[in-house]
């Protein structure tokens, strides 16, 4: 039998802090790299707050990975921290929209998070009461516990209407509600979302907005950098960072795929028993980073959903130089890969609304064409990911 000392490792050869590296780590405030610009005007458009008076609503705007909900959450942090510095009561709440997609549901995880049951007495069930009825003990919550808050609403686009945006922003119209100063942080990575508001909302909502811009590839470099002790002392090789930032830059300064790609390269060498995270390691970490994601992004997607995405990922291996594929070619892999399948086909009306979703996940990007008077107008769809990573996804399950 194998002594218990010799099965299991003590101590972790390559890693010695590695949680630095973990997707939902929240860097303390020495290691936001690059963002001074950014948390100095969102804290000014906040800071009447400290003094209890009304905060500025703000939307922000970038790519995934810009850093838009850590410098979101560190500003209303910092900010709650001063406000009470200043005899205010003040508080934030984070909700993740991708989440609570529904009014009910958004409006429950913040009247929870704010709730100090000790203090109002009031219960906030997971659910059975009405949304109204969340409103109403949100408001109360509000009123016996706070002057003002902040509400950070992460993928604001991903909510299912502007119901709750529309009692936010009302409830924020002095006293009306509540006497709790509101302040509500959108955060989007959709530049175009605001025209999808109703006025009135965007009116209100929108009163700052900032553009966050993609991390180049030294401040990727910074932001990795900052991080190397997660690894033990001298593990990592030189070339890492740079490399792993290279290639994070060139697919729009993504700083968690940043992070991502250089857990991964850790991971293979402890995997391989290497003693050091070699620069070679890096073209694994990235492809291991992007499989993963993609892996993520079509998770509880249906059957007939990927064979749609299949058929476009093979029509794109085969001709990688197109700008794009029209329905009717993708429908006709798609019936094949139906058939090998044995399953009937979808309608190509069908096929048409599941190529929509893929493209309001951003998996595809679609654009209309003319066909001059004789075909009229079509739509081509084109692959935002790297067709060999979805084809590993999709038929290997890797
Ligand atoms: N300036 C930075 N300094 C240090 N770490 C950063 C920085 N920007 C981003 N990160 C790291 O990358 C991770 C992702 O950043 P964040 O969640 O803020 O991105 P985001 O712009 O909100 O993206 P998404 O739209 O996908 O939510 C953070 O958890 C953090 O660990």
């Amino acid at each position: 039998m194998v002594e218990t000392d010799e099965l299991f490792i003590r101590d972790d050869p390559i890693f010695v802090n590695k949680e630095l590296l973990e997707i939902n780590h929240l860097p303390e405030e020495g290691r936001i790299v690059g963002r001074d610009e950014e948390i100095k005007l969102l804290a000014n458009a906040v800071n009447p707050a400290i003094f209890g008076q009304s905060p500025s609503n703000i939307l922000i705007y970038g790519k995934t990975g810009t850093g838009k909900s850590l410098c979101a959450k560190h500003v209303s942090q910092r900010l709650v921290d001063a406000a009470m510095g200043e005899g205010v009561t003040a508080a934030f709440a984070y909700v993740d929209c991708a989440q609570d997609t529904t009014e009910t549901q958004a409006v429950q995880t913040i009247a929870s998070s704010f709730n100090r049951p000790e203090r109002t007495e009031i219960n906030v069930p997971d659910k059975g009461i009405s949304t109204a009825t969340y409103y109403k003990r949100l408001w109360r919550i509000l009123d016996a516990c706070y002057d003002v808050v902040l509400i950070i609403l992460d993928e604001i686009d991903k909510l299912a209407d502007d119901a709750i945006l529309m009692q936010l922003s009302r409830a924020g119209e002095a006293g009306k509600l509540t006497d709790c100063k509101i302040g509500v942080v959108g955060i989007s990575n959709k530049i175009r979302y605001k025209d999808r508001m109703d006025e009135r909302v965007k009116s209100s909502l929108c009163e700052r907005e900032f553009v966050f811009p993609p991390y180049d590839a030294s401040q990727l470099g910074e932001i990795m950098e900052a991080r190397r002790d997660a690894f033990r002392e001298g593990v990592l090789d030189g070339g890492v960072i740079p490399r792993a930032a290279a290639l994070a830059a060139r697919e729009h300064g993504d700083a968690r795929k940043a992070i991502d790609i250089l857990r991964y390269a850790g991971e293979i060498a402890q995997s391989t028993g290497a003693e050091r995270v070699q620069e070679g390691f890096v073209t694994d970490a990235r492809k291991r980073a992007e499989t993963d994601r993609f892996r993520e992004l079509i998770r509880g997607s249906t059957p007939h959903s990927r064979y749609v995405l299949h058929a476009l990922t093979i029509l794109s291996l085969n001709d990688s130089g197109a700008d794009g594929f029209r329905t009717t070619a993708i429908y006709d892999v798609y019936e094949e890969i139906c058939r090998q399948e044995g399953t009937e086909t979808l309608s190509l009306r069908r096929v048409r609304d599941l190529l929509k979703e893929h493209a309001f996940l951003d998996i595809i990007e679609q654009s209309r064409h003319s066909g001059g008077s004789a075909e009229g107008s079509y739509t081509k769809h084109r692959l935002l990911e790297d067709s060999t990573v979805v084809r590993d996804v999709l038929v290997d399950g890797q």
